[in-house]
């Protein structure tokens, strides 16, 4: 936004509908880390040592053997679909029967492993099978072009193949076998990073606590829990540590149109782990600001640009515009896995548009006439200007400074 001053000295203010950032230079951005060699000593009990999450999918690595909890009939039925092959792997990431980044590319990987534990694949030779594992790779990377932890994935099992080949003489057995070793370690790695990522991000929120029983009020949109993971999740990862370590006053958890993450999946989280919450419609966001004294605004992550631009939920910009209008702390809290090196902007993240019938019907039944023409991007991007600090598995930053992760 520009003002040009007219002749009376008015200023008429000319908006420039390219701006990526709220510019309100009224309002200096909050920005603020603390990492743990700043505090020293850190009492700290990883979630996994103090309860179970819902488990939002189940792997056997001896026997080959995926289910995955189906999120598009929560809260009202529970229940668990198969996953046989890389096409199965496919349909219920496009279908969203589970979603969120780093479950994508679990899910998606470990279908992989599954697929190659049987026909055709087990039969083929190794260049036939070399292939089939490329053209695999690129079918999954279909199924939803924005959240790039699934694409981080692959390019692992890229890596393997490129040394594989290498690796004379070649062997259909060993290939797959390699395959499916690296998509079990990613499974056991998300689950790690998960860990160390909630000890730091909790460390840096506690950390601005004005006294050491103060109680975090904390705002969250869409669902970044057990069912974004195949852990405790990242954003909602964070209010779990915090209410177990006693520090949480409440979460309040934005509904999330159109799919509605948050009504359907964060409170049912919450709820299971009885954890102090209430659900707010996306267009109460800044009320609820102004009336509950939001300590600060955590929100999970599709990917992020090395500048730090993050995309995520569609409402997450909005939620930062209102977040630095409030001067409340807004951070992403995010593993590594999430960041895409390969862009220095968020103006090069491809945004999935998904299918109007998602925006006009509810539950199956129609919220707007058939025919109803929409707009309906699954995610936006907040400009880095917007983030307080980007919070990781691999330590707390601003957002100019996360590119020093991978100097
Ligand atoms: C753990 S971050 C999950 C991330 O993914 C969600 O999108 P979707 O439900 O469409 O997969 C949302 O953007 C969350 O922040």
């Amino acid at each position: 936004m520009s003002n040009t001053p007219s002749e009376s000295g008015e200023q008429n203010c000319i908006v420039d509908d390219n701006a990526d950032s709220f510019d309100a230079s009224d309002l200096k951005p909050i920005k603020k880390v603390v990492n743990l060699h700043e505090i020293g000593d850190y009492a700290w009990t990883p979630l996994a040592e103090i309860g179970n999450p819902l488990r939002s999918l189940e792997y056997n690595p001896d026997t080959k053997t995926l289910r995955i909890l189906d999120q598009l009939l929560l809260p009202g039925e529970t229940k668990h679909v198969e996953v046989k092959s890389v096409e199965d792997g496919y349909a219920v990431i496009k279908n969203m029967q589970v979603r969120g980044a780093p479950l994508i590319a679990t899910v998606g990987t470990l279908s992989l492993a599954v697929d190659l534990n049987q026909e055709p694949a087990l039969s083929m030779e190794y260049d036939m099978l070399f292939s089939y594992i490329e053209e695999r790779c690129q079918h999954l990377l279909s199924s939803r072009p924005t959240a790039i932890n699934l694409k981080n994935s692959i390019n692992q099992i890229d890596k393997i193949l490129d040394l594989d080949l290498r690796n004379m003489p070649v062997d259909p057995a060993r290939l797959r076998k390699s395959i499916q070793d690296a998509a079990y370690h990613w499974y056991i790695s998300e689950m790690a990073e998960n860990d160390l990522l909630l000890k730091n991000a909790t460390l840096c929120i506690e950390s601005f606590s004005p006294s050491s029983n103060y109680k975090f009020t904390i705002m969250t949109i869409c669902n970044t829990g057990s069912l974004a993971t195949s852990s405790f999740g990242t954003a909602l990862g964070v209010i779990r540590q915090l209410h177990v370590r006693n520090r949480l006053e409440k979460a309040i958890a934005l509904e999330t149109r159109p799919y509605n993450q948050g009504s359907r999946l964060t409170a049912y989280e919450l709820l299971h782990d009885k954890i102090p919450f209430m659900l707010i419609t996306d267009s109460m966001a800044a009320a609820a600001m102004r009336t509950f004294g939001v300590d600060a605004v955590l929100v999970g992550a599709d990917q992020i640009a090395l500048n730090g631009d993050t995309a995520n939920k569609i409402g997450t910009y909005s939620l930062a515009v209102l977040a630095h209008h409030h001067k409340i702390p807004f951070y992403v809290v995010a593993p590594v896995s999430t960041i895409n090196q390969r862009i220095l902007s968020g103006s090069a993240i491809k945004i999935e548009e998904r299918p109007a019938l998602e925006l006009i019907t509810f539950n199956g039944k129609p919220s707007a006439p058939q025919g109803t023409p929409v707009w309906n991007p699954a995610f936006d991007v907040t400009p880095a200007s917007l983030i307080s600090g980007i919070l990781t598995d691999k330590g707390n930053f601003l957002p100019e400074n996360l590119a020093s992760l991978f100097a």
